[in-house]
């Protein structure tokens, strides 16, 4: 199998494949795929500087599959979630999921507890994200008062979301599940950071996706994991300068080093990482989700 072909996964169609994680629709008697469930398959795949890393992270999808599950229970109090089951089969082990198929809403419901990137680029323009007001004088890394949601598009692969004003989304989904999906995503991360500070992980902000089962707003896609949120080392938090990733720093300082002989804005593909670099990186996924849930990552 080469790289670009989607794996095989014995009872289930290829439907979709993103940057790290691929779609499956499992197939019934007759062997046509099912509309009612999906199987979503996290990869071993790294993305960095908007670049799929060619050199795989071994075990990174079943950490983050396993991470986003436990997560998931965490959350049923506030919102219910589309998992289904973990029974999958073999080829996929560990780092799949089989969810409810739902009506997905065209929103990417984004918060943010600390300011960066591009909330942090919104605010230096003109003292607001997402049209909200923010105290004066934050620096990147800034905590914010509280959780603020700034919502963005789905943008198709390659290209990068764009901001949605609050009233685009009322606008897109009516203004209750707009605002009903605001406090969920807010409380998400609320609840999120938490649990990680007890355990010396800050979460700056978290991406989610929610879908409807009928009139239900249901939790989809992965939650709270290092692919869907900035994970910051709590112990080395300084607000004024952008913060190291817990999960990605090993691989871009390399990146960026004249070990790696590549330049970033050159456009052209990352070289494959180190051997050194790759354990490295493994090491910390498998500390976050240990941290986190106090259990062993077999
Ligand atoms: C963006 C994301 C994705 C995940 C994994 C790989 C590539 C894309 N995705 C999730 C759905 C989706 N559709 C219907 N019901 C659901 N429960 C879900 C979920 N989760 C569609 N796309």
């Amino acid at each position: 199998m080469t790289s670009s072909q989607p794996l095989t996964v014995p009872g289930y169609a290829h439907v979709y494949s993103g940057k790290v994680r691929d779609l499956y629709a499992p197939l019934d008697d007759s062997g046509t795929p099912r509309n009612d469930q999906l199987l979503l398959v996290a990869s071993d795949r790294l993305s960095a500087y908007d670049f799929v890393l060619d050199t795989p992270i071994p075990d990174k999808g079943a950490v983050l599959t396993q991470l986003s599950l436990w997560w998931f229970e965490r959350l049923e109090d506030l919102v219910p979630n589309h998992v289904v089951s973990t029974d999958v089969p073999d080829v996929v082990a560990g780092r799949a999921v089989l969810v409810k198929r739902l009506a997905m809403l065209p929103v990417e419901c984004v918060a943010r507890a600390y300011l960066t990137g591009g909330g942090l680029n919104e605010y230096l323009a003109d003292g607001h994200v997402s049209g909200i007001a923010l105290p004066e004088g934050l620096v990147d890394g800034s905590r914010l008062p509280e959780p603020v949601f700034t919502p963005s598009t789905k943008a198709p692969m390659g290209e990068h979301d764009q901001p949605m004003p609050y009233a685009a989304v009322e606008a897109e989904i009516g203004a209750p599940l707009a605002s009903r999906v605001r406090d969920l995503t807010t409380a998400i991360l609320a609840r999120g950071n938490e649990i990680a500070a007890e355990r010396g992980i800050l979460i700056a902000d978290t991406k989610v996706e929610f879908g409807l089962d009928g009139d239900d707003v249901v939790l989809a896609d992965e939650v709270l994991t290092p692919d869907s949120s900035r994970f910051w080392p709590a112990d080395l938090w300084e607000p004024g300068h952008p913060q190291p990733s817990y999960d990605k720093q090993f691989v871009r300082e390399w990146l960026t080093s004249s070990a790696s002989g590549w330049d970033k804005a050159s456009g052209e593909a990352p070289p494959d990482l180190p051997e050194d670099v790759i354990a490295q990186t493994r090491a910390k996924y498998v500390e976050a989700y240990e941290r986190l849930t106090g259990r062993t990552f077999s």
